[in-house]
């Protein structure tokens, strides 16, 4: 019985002075456009879309089955810039099963993961390398890019888990954060 469930083990390579995975099958791209209704400045991100629609973030795998029991692990790239004041970040999500935790390790770049429950509740945490950042069940999650090079992440969470973008694109997350200068500013 066991036997029909038996996945071949495997190994994967990370560049750890570049933060590339190398030989990844799946991949995710969002670019500007991806992000409508996301930053507080809509203006400012349509002339970025008009001027080319940039790319804003990738996600590279090494995809398991989205079945309970498997840990679904990547890369998660996030460009450098802002749209107006406000740091490029990803869109940010729930899990489908709320429960589903998720673990961060930040291998290059400088940045914020931002988390927010449904009850209102917020919190940002600091991430550069070395850094981890544990995303405990019930937190939706989105990272912010503070720095001048891609922020670049390792993930790990269960299989099964999902995405559930929720109330986000309606509400957002209550902080947002702002290039001043040459100030963060968190909101
Ligand atoms: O849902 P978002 O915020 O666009 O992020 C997408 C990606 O982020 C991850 O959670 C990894 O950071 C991936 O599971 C997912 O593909
Ligand atoms: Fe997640």
């Amino acid at each position: 019985m066991i036997d029909q469930l038996l996945m071949e083990p495997f190994g994967a390579d990370i560049d750890l002075a570049e933060a590339v995975l190398k030989d990844y099958n799946a991949h995710l791209v969002r670019k500007a456009s991806s992000m409508k209704g996301h930053y507080a400045d809509a203006d400012a991100l349509e002339k970025l879309i008009q001027q080319g629609d940039p790319l804003h973030y990738e996600v590279f795998e090494k995809a398991v089955p989205q079945e309970t029991g498997h840990l679904q692990f990547g890369l998660s790239k996030l460009q450098p810039g802002t749209v107006g004041e406000e740091f490029f970040m990803t869109k940010g999500h729930y899990h489908e099963i709320p429960e589903a935790a998720e673990v961060y390790l930040c291998l290059r770049g400088k940045g914020y993961m931002l988390m927010k429950t449904t009850e209102g509740e917020c919190r940002a945490e600091y991430m550069e390398r070395g850094r981890v950042v544990y995303v405990p069940p019930y937190w939706a999650h989105r990272s912010v890019n503070v720095g001048d090079e891609p922020l670049i992440t390792f993930y790990v969470y269960p299989g099964d888990a999902g995405h559930n973008y929720g109330d986000i694109e309606e509400e957002g997350f209550p902080k947002r954060i702002y290039k001043r200068g040459d100030k963060v500013e968190i909101l």
